[in-house]
């Protein structure tokens, strides 16, 4: 079964509203208007990027559906409830810009992927199922054997696998992650790929901001592309190196189409 037909398929079932409707979304923050009528549809299963350039609203955007950044005007619904309405927050993972997340934090890796798991038991010890979940998710993103050291100790691509890590042990049904290969060696890229890859494959709906695609291009099944606090265009995978995605990449004006595979938008 493909992916598509995955994603349909989950559709038909009670649970099948989209992960993520954002409908006309206005924010503002230190009283600017920075998001100014967005509009964002992440179906069950499906793996949706947010592009555009520095301060066009991405991340703004993500926190928006994560209810960080309240809503000046518009709609969001998650699973189909309106977010006023919506308890449900352990059904969303988040894996946060990697500079923002767990630095400086004297824990051991374990610690750290366990608290992904906390919420799911409203802060009760962890059981059983709980340790094989952080443990299946830190072998996921290739960490086990690190188990017990300080997250201190970790290089960036990895302390970013354990923060994929933390979001995975809850496993959500909707993991939004913000700019997951930020200053992540090509190993560690690998690596994150294919961790998401399984994901999806196992029906879980994306979210994430990227400035470069790399090894995620072939995951992703539509771009959402801002600029200035709206969507400037809704792009098909197929379309994705054509330079009409990017037009304000300065790079992609001055070199043809053929060389811009590497990376969109930056
Ligand atoms: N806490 C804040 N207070 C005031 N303005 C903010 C705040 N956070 C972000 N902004 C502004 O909101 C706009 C959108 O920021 P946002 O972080 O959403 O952009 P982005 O597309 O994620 O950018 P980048 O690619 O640089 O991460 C920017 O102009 C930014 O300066």
């Amino acid at each position: 079964m493909t992916r598509t037909t995955a994603a349909r398929d989950g559709a038909a079932t009670a649970d099948g509203a989209p992960a993520v409707v954002l409908r006309e979304a206005t924010a503002s923050l230190g009283g600017r208007p920075v998001l100014r009528g967005v509009g964002l549809t992440v179906e069950r299963g499906e793996t949706v990027a947010l592009l555009g350039a520095n301060g066009s609203g991405k991340s703004t955007t993500i926190r928006a559906v994560l209810g960080q950044v309240p809503l000046t005007g518009g709609e969001l619904e998650l699973f189909g409830t309106p977010a006023a309405r919506f308890r449900d927050w352990r059904r969303l993972g988040y894996v946060p810009q990697r500079s923002t997340a767990a630095a400086g934090v004297p824990a051991t890796v374990r610690e750290v992927v366990s608290a992904g798991r906390l919420a799911r038991r409203r802060f009760r010890p962890l059981g059983r199922e709980d340790k094989a979940a952080v443990r299946h998710a830190l072998e996921r993103v290739g960490l086990a054997d690190r188990m017990r050291d300080p997250v201190d100790a970790l290089s960036g691509g990895q302390h970013q696998r354990v923060l994929i890590a933390r979001a995975l042990a809850a496993e959500p049904e909707l993991l939004i992650m913000d700019e997951p290969l930020a200053g992540v060696d090509v190993t560690s890229q690998d690596v994150l790929a294919e961790t998401l890859r399984r994901q999806v494959e196992q029906g879980t709906s994306v979210l994430l901001v990227l400035h470069e695609l790399g090894p995620l291009a072939p995951l992703i099944d539509r771009a959402v592309v801002l600029r200035d606090g709206v969507v400037e265009r809704v792009a098909d995978p197929a379309t994705l190196h054509d330079p009409a995605c990017h037009p304000h990449d300065s790079a992609s004006a001055a070199e043809p189409a053929s060389k811009i595979g590497t990376g969109f938008l930056s």
